[in-house]
């Protein structure tokens, strides 16, 4: 299926079986011929995946030049961007050539990053290759890197010239990682689609929690709920900061692991709790609703329980990007499937937290 994405820069997401090996037929009405590709791909992914998408590439004469990076949350870094361009500089690059990242969020986010800064600004095509990336990031244009102070702190909006999502890629995905992802998707059911939410929280348990035929169709559903979201507040002023639902207190335990040892996944979905239990003493969110999201959290074998006190999450969130002064934008939920924004102070945050 093809879903449009209408911002100041119009592109088509692709999700199909297979669409892997159709890159190089996708992308070439969108660049002149003999366009330079660097791909950008991490240790895990490149070995995988590299050759067939290089082979489609260079099939329709696109010379393929390639970046490896070590795979991890903890490498998405300015250092690894800064090896980007050393890279892409080294390779003499230009602002008509284009970026082409093949991997899950973290290539996407650092590699969209380099295209939206080396030159000031060159083109870049996704190809996200897990549960996260093809379901959210590889949609809207955030993009950008992590500071030790929290998470994605440096970044630009660029969006791509091209998404080509193969739930097919998926198959190799660590099954920790492919349930991490459906975090994400939980969070798109509990913003703005009751449906998919229960679909979900139906399923879980088995082997391969989604198969692989149904896939096309959650990871297309995912990504049309983030469209809107996108088209209607591109620069995340507004209504695109229901988004971040979970996101609050989910990045702010990123940051106190220091970026190891909880995935981007899991903390969302702990956020997720705790911004319902928040809601839930405010009255604002029907009760009972932390408890079926965290119900359907542990379906796939996700954790509820953030480990961390409510004092040091909450100061954890200093720097949270939908903070204006004192008052963070906190993302509440009436009931599953309707969201809304909340304005509160940390102090009205912690109290409703606590
Ligand atoms: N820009 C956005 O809108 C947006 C949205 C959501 C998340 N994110 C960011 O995305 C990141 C998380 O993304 P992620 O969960 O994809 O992490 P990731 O990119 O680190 O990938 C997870 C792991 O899976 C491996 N992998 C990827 N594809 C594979 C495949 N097909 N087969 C085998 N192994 C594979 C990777 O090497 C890595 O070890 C976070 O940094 C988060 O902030 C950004
Ligand atoms: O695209 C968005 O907007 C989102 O909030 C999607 C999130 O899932 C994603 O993790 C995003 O990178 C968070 O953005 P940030 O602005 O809070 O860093
Ligand atoms: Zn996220």
């Amino acid at each position: 299926m093809n879903i449009e994405v209408r911002t100041d820069r119009p592109y088509t997401v692709t999700v199909e079986r297979g669409a892997l090996d159709r890159a190089g037929e996708l992308l070439r009405p969108l660049k002149k011929p003999g366009t330079r590709v660097m791909l950008i791909s991490d240790s895990n992914v490149m070995p995988l995946y590299g050759r067939r998408l290089r082979e489609s590439l260079e099939g329709v004469g696109f010379p393929v030049s390639e970046f490896i990076f070590p795979a991890g949350e903890e490498h998405k870094q300015i250092d690894t961007v800064c090896d980007m361009y050393r890279a892409l500089s080294e390779g003499g690059f230009t602002r008509t050539d284009l970026i082409v990242t093949l991997g899950g969020g973290v290539t996407g986010d650092m590699g969209g990053f380099a295209a939206a800064t080396f030159l000031r600004g060159m083109d870049f095509a996704q190809v996200p290759t897990t549960v996260v990336s093809q379901a959210d990031a590889s949609v809207g244009g955030k993009t950008g890197v992590d500071l030790p102070f929290g998470k994605n702190l440096v970044g630009a909006f660029h969006q791509p010239i091209a998404v080509i999502s193969d739930p097919d890629a998926l198959s190799t995905l660590p099954k920790h990682y492919f349930n991490d992802g459906l975090g994400e998707v939980i969070k798109h059911g509990a913003i703005a689609d009751k449906e998919l939410f229960e679909a979900l929280e139906r399923g879980g348990a088995q082997e391969q929690s989604i198969a692989l035929e149904d896939l096309e169709q959650v990871m297309g559903r995912s990504v049309s709920i983030k469209r809107d979201f996108v088209e209607a507040d591109t620069k995340d002023t507004g209504r695109r900061m229901i988004l971040n639902f979970g996101h609050t207190c989910g990045h702010a335990l990123e940051k106190l692991h220091g970026f190891r040892d909880i995935s981007h996944g899991e903390a969302v979905g702990i956020g997720m709790v705790l911004a319902c239990k928040a809601g839930e003493r405010l009255g604002v969110t029907e009760p009972g609703t932390g408890e079926r999201i965290a119900g359907a959290l542990k379906k796939y074998g996700m954790p509820t329980e953030p480990g961390f006190a409510m004092e040091e999450i909450v100061a954890a969130t200093a720097l949270d990007k939908k903070s204006d002064g004192d008052t963070v934008r906190f993302i509440l939920l009436p009931r599953i499937g309707e969201s809304l924004i909340r304005p509160m102070t940390r102090k009205e945050l912690l109290e409703a937290l606590s």
